[in-house]
């Protein structure tokens, strides 16, 4: 996808990457590779903002323990929470906006639609390295609300995320179909819930039969981030809105998350 032209005005001027998080199906674990992705890209010294447009289930403020904070606004446009007192991992959340979470489940696609697209092009990023947006899943309208009020910027790719059991689903494969109709760059698949990490012995087993991200990769000619394991710990960390790289840096999780991060990002700066 080609980039805008830097001399219009708006709130991405000042991000150098804007990457999208899609999934073709819900609960594999999208929000959580955009938490643990933000969160190592900035324990390695970098500025990331995170703008969580799950409508379905904004579920980033709890896995960040940043609650529902009052949104306020300033000429730029609204101005995003911050999840750390560095003010290096800054968050917007459709569902600071809503009243109820459970309302936007009965609103009729223009209204969705209209929302997305006000909400996207109407934050105050200011600088940051990277962006990353939580997309619904699947392919649907608000898709490509998302991406209409984004290209008016930037968008640098997309990273699909899929599971052992999704990736032999249509699902992830219709994902690729909308990046490659939408002329969204296929920054690569990640692999999660790829085997379950033991609690007591912290030991991999495969559950599932792995390797089918890669595979996947290699099949659509794109490129394979790497896999994270089902870990208990991360559960667990994600409940309780921990930073689970900060506690558990000797963990496989750990080293997992951190090689996607690190691949990701030298992709962005290729
Ligand atoms: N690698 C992992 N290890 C442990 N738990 C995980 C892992 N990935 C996801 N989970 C857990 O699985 C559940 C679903 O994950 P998540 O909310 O990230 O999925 P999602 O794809 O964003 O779903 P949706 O799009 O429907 O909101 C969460 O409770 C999360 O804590
Ligand atoms: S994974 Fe194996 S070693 Fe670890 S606790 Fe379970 S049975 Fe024991």
């Amino acid at each position: 996808m080609t980039n805008m032209d830097s001399s219009e005005p708006g709130s991405l001027d000042q991000v150098k990457h804007v990457v999208l998080v899609l999934s073709g199906k819900g609960g594999v674990g999208k929000s959580t590779i955009t938490t643990e992705l933000a969160l190592a890209l900035r324990h390695s010294g970098h500025k990331v903002g995170i703008l969580d447009v799950d409508l379905c289930g904004p579920s980033i403020p709890r896995m960040l323990s940043v609650g529902k904070p009052e949104v306020h606004q300033c000429d730029a446009g609204w101005v995003p929470v911050y999840a750390d007192p560095q003010q290096q991992l800054a968050l917007m959340s459709i569902g600071f906006l809503m009243e109820d979470p459970d309302e936007a489940v009965v609103w009729r696609g223009p209204k969705k639609t209209a929302l997305i697209g006000q909400f996207v092009s109407d934050v105050a990023w200011g600088e940051l390295d990277v962006l990353l947006v939580d997309t619904p899943p699947g392919t649907s309208d608000e898709h490509l609300a998302v991406l209409e009020n984004l290209r008016k910027h930037k968008v640098d790719g997309a990273v699909l995320v899929t599971t052992p059991q999704a990736v032999s689903t249509g699902d992830v494969r219709r994902e690729i179909t909308f990046c490659k109709k939408t002329d969204v760059k296929i920054l690569g698949i990640v692999e999660n819930m790829s085997g379950f990490v033991c609690p007591h012995c912290s030991e991999c087993s495969n559950i599932f039969s792995k390797g089918g991200g890669e595979e996947l990769a290699k099949l659509t000619g794109s490129v394979f981030l790497g896999s994270v394991p089902l870990d208990p710990l991360l559960t667990a960390s994600l409940e309780e809105g921990r930073d689970f790289l900060q506690a558990f840096p000797q963990s496989s999780t750990y080293t997992a998350i951190s090689d996607i991060a690190k691949t990701l990002l030298s992709s962005l700066e290729s």
